[in-house]
């Protein structure tokens, strides 16, 4: 068997175990249903009675290695590149502290208040466009069409990389390469001068991200109780090299200092 062969199969394996999981549940009588999670609907519609409508295995098992996938690396490399950004950048990470304070006090964070965090929002907006986690978007033209001077043939795979238009000095000034998280003081429309194209870490159109709310709303209660109990600065060891690993990464990782803000903890 070959290597890649013998990979495939222990992640297929492993996604199976935690399926069983599940089904050994309800067969067992600790649960009337295999849940109303994510994992819970996949395993139901591998259950379904409907021959028709039912998942394969080999489909439950790829929905899987999607969701962990773009939901597990993409935050990862997010809330990363952003600790690193306030770790150089004090005053930001001075003030999303006080917007935390103010909001959660020393509370878990709770999803009626999260829409009150503006600052937390402008930083994540900044660190997507400098270290959006997510290269590009992958597309195929249908027929032939004009892109500016170009004319691309039908049937073309294209990678649009997003560093292109985040980037760009043309649509955010010659101060593009800054972390400057009051671009977004007045939300994405003003930063872009209504551009949908100039900003799009999530992708565009109907195929865009669907875990878009989910991982912004992840990144905010995460931040948000680093904020709450840590002071966060660079360790001197850190050495400045992202690469585009299918999420752009730290190629040497992100080494911080946290610093407890409770003298007893
Ligand atoms: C900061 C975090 C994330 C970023 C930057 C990101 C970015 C992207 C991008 C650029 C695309 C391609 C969109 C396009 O081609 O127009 C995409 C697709 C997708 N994302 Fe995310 N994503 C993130 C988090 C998540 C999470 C948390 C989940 C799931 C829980 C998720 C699930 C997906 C799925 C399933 C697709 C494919 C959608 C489709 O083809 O219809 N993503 N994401």
């Amino acid at each position: 068997m070959l290597e890649s062969e013998e990979l495939s199969k222990g992640i297929q394996d492993c996604v199976m175990k935690i399926v069983k999981k599940r089904e050994d549940k309800v067969v067992n009588g600790e649960a009337g249903r295999f849940g109303n999670d994510f994992l819970g609907l996949l395993v139901n519609a591998y259950h379904d009675s409907d021959e028709n409508n039912r998942l394969s295995t080999e489909d439950l098992v790829d929905e899987c290695k999607t969701f962990y996938f773009a939901g597990q690396d993409t935050v990862n490399s997010l809330l990363a590149w952003i600790v690193f950004l306030l770790a150089i950048h004090g005053d930001w990470q001075e003030k999303a502290r006080r917007e935390v304070i103010e909001i959660f006090g020393n509370q878990i964070p709770n999803s009626e208040e999260m829409s009150k965090l503006k600052i937390m929002t402008m930083i994540i907006y900044e660190t997507l466009r400098l270290y959006g986690p997510s290269n590009g978007m992958m597309r195929r033209t249908e027929s032939d069409v004009q892109l500016g001077k170009l004319i691309l043939p039908a049937n073309l795979d294209l990678l649009v990389i997003h560093a292109a238009p985040h980037h760009d000095p043309q649509l955010w000034g010659d101060d593009v390469h800054l972390f400057k998280p009051e671009r977004f003081a007045e939300g994405i429309a003003k930063a872009t001068n209504y551009n949908a194209g100039a900003f799009c870490p999530f992708g565009l159109g109907p195929r865009n991200c669907v875990g878009m709310n989910f991982a912004t709303t992840e990144t905010k209660i995460v931040l948000s109780m680093i904020l709450q109990r840590y002071t966060i600065s660079l360790s001197p060891t850190y050495v400045h090299s992202p690469i585009p690993y299918i999420t752009v990464q730290p190629q040497h990782g992100i080494q911080v200092i946290l610093e407890s803000l409770y003298n007893d903890a």
